[in-house]
């Protein structure tokens, strides 16, 4: 009985005890204990990550510890989003001491540029403010509507998508790997650091921002048409002045980076985009970028083999071998010449031996320029500063310099113009304002448009009808902007063109300017155009428009909605 009672006691102390140490453990965590645990595997699958993270308060021991705020050295802000909602945007189903599964805005612009290091918050947010579980959706979900993937290279993907909150088109890169640490990490960033200092440089990507979430570094940048690479499979033959325009723009961008003592190291085409304008050449990726004394003292990444100057391999890193990368790359551009990685004819090319086949191609002007610039010996190669005062390309930039030059000016001229329009304009209505409260003045008040029956000629027929303003949307077709509904419409409601019973196309201004034709060969107009089926073309004039919808071809994809005029 005493045996029972004794042994009873014992194990009710041992269960208090242990509930007394448990509590105290979670007040006060053992730090030791913590660090002796062992490393949990990483994990590459995120939705495994998720789970576990539900189910574990350590599964973030091992990330990275997150920086708040400046960092002594010339850091970066990382700033958790300032949005109360967004912050819990991804704390619906994991834990509130998972940082990483908080967007926080990277950016080393420092303090003068406020919207670099706040996250915007996202328009699902907004709608529903109230409400804290957004699921597993990150930052870039909730604000962006991925609409294609347009790369992918060694460390990111690349997709177009539209921000949710402007409508607006963008690029957004998003690192493949996982953060496997904090010096992984730190590299990555350091991308960010380059794309926002070159961000203004004409001839550089536009960035927007950067965020990181999930261990993964996201960065918003302007949507450019398509690579270097993607334009030369396309077109294969690249006219001569068009090179020496890339060569131009590619030296103005190196210069840049040159300038400020630091190289690029993975100058090749797949890294050169074109801008909107479908001109302008652009240099991204700036994931490999280096300062030139750190390059040599510390390891330094090389680029692409194909385009790698040949004394990259003993180590040596230097402006040089952007100016090499450069030249092979216009080699590449010039004379569609496929690049090898290794190999004989790598050596060769390394050696200054160009093959003639392809160098024959292009006048000697360029040849020298590109031999120039792949000289085997690093210090014999022209900088960028030499380059550019080539006579050719000194030619180009004075020529750019004055249509920059005349185009400003015209722009100012019309800003002048129509501020003097505006001036008019005010003075007549004063002038008119006062000659009515002189009772010298009475405006005509409006009367009710009335409805002619059907016209006997067509000039009556248009001045019976109201004017009801309607803008085509999208690019170039019909140059005169402003057409009008009641010109090829009639009926009681003349915008809904579903409705409209035997609507009349007549031949009104855009047919008089027919701009259209020119614009779309008639092979593709028969294989894009579908004739709307409700509109029956029975006006006096049918013979000579029908009215069509066509899907443009633009990248951007638009609906175009427009007028197109057949002949037969
Ligand atoms: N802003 C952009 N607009 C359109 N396409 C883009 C944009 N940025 C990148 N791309 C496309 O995505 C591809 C990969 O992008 P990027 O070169 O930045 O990735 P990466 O992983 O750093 O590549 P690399 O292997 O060269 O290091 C580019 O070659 C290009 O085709
Ligand atoms: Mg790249």
């Amino acid at each position: 009985m005493l045996c029972a009672y004794i042994l009873n006691t014992t194990v009710t102390l041992q269960i208090w005890s242990h509930f007394v140490r448990s509590k105290l453990i979670k007040k006060t965590p053992n730090r030791k204990m913590e660090m002796h645990r062992l490393p949990l595997p990483e994990l590459r699958d995120d939705k495994h990550r998720h789970k576990q993270c539900n189910g574990n308060e350590n599964s973030n021991r091992f990330r990275p510890p997150k920086y708040k705020g400046r960092l002594s050295q010339g850091g970066y802000v990382a700033v958790e989003n300032n949005n109360g909602a967004n912050n819990s945007q991804s704390l619906g189903s994991c834990s509130a001491h998972n940082s990483s599964n908080i967007a926080h805005a990277i950016s080393f612009r420092g303090v003068e540029f406020p919207d670099a290091n706040t996250l915007p918050a996202s328009p699902n947010v907004q709608q529903d403010a109230s409400s804290t579980d957004f699921g597993d959706q990150s930052h870039f979900e909730l604000c962006f509507e991925r609409l294609a993937k347009l790369g992918e290279g060694s460390f990111g993907e690349v997709f177009q998508v539209r921000d949710r909150s402007d409508g607006r088109l963008y690029a957004v890169k998003i690192s493949k790997q996982l953060f496997r640490g904090e010096q992984y990490r730190a590299e990555r960033l350091e991308e960010v650091r380059r794309y926002e200092e070159f961000s203004g440089h004409e001839n550089c990507i536009r960035f927007i921002r950067a965020w990181e979430q999930y261990d993964r570094l996201y960065m918003q940048m302007e949507l450019c048409r398509e690579s270097l690479e993607q334009y030369l499979l396309r077109c294969q033959q690249i006219p001569e002045e068009r090179i020496w325009h890339i060569l131009l723009d590619l030296l103005r961008a190196l210069k840049s980076l040159h300038d400020r003592n630091l190289i690029h190291l993975d100058i090749k085409l797949d890294n050169v985009l074109i801008g909107e304008d479908d001109e302008t050449c652009k240099l991204a990726d700036f994931g490999l970028v280096i300062d030139v004394d750190r390059a040599n003292s510390q390891h330094a990444t090389e680029g692409d083999s194909r385009y790698m100057a040949p004394e990259i391999l003993q180590g040596q890193f230097s402006k040089a071998a952007d100016v090499f990368s450069l030249g092979i790359a216009m080699l590449e551009l010039a004379c569609y010449m496929e690049l090898p990685s290794n190999g004989p004819l790598w050596h060769e090319l390394r050696r200054g031996i160009l093959p003639e086949e392809f160098i024959d191609k292009i006048s000697q002007e360029l040849q020298l320029v590109i031999k120039s610039m792949m000289m085997p010996d690093p210090a014999a190669r022209p900088t960028t500063d030499t380059l550019l005062s080539h006579p050719k390309l000194q030619r180009m930039q004075e020529n750019q310099k004055s249509l920059i030059t005349s185009r400003s000016f015209r722009k100012s001229r019309r800003v002048v113009y129509g501020k003097v329009c505006n001036w008019k304009s005010f003075a007549y209505r004063c002038l008119f304002y006062l000659l009515e409260i002189l009772h010298l003045y009475k405006p005509i008040s409006p009367s009710q448009p009335t409805i002619t029956p059907a016209p006997s000629s067509p000039t009556t027929f248009l001045a019976a009808v109201p004017r009801v303003e309607f803008q085509l949307v999208g690019s170039t077709p019909i140059t005169n902007r402003d057409c009008y509904a009641s010109d090829f419409l009639t009926g009681d409601d003349e915008l809904e063109l579903s409705k409209q019973e035997t609507p009349h196309v007549i031949n009104s201004t855009p047919l008089n300017h027919n701009q259209g034709k020119s614009r779309l060969d008639s092979s593709r107009r028969s294989s894009l155009g579908k004739t709307i089926p409700t509109l029956e073309l029975d006006s006096p004039y049918s013979n000579v428009a029908s009215l069509k919808l066509f899907e443009t071809s633009s990248f951007r994809r638009k609906k175009l909605f427009v007028l197109d005029y057949d002949d037969e």
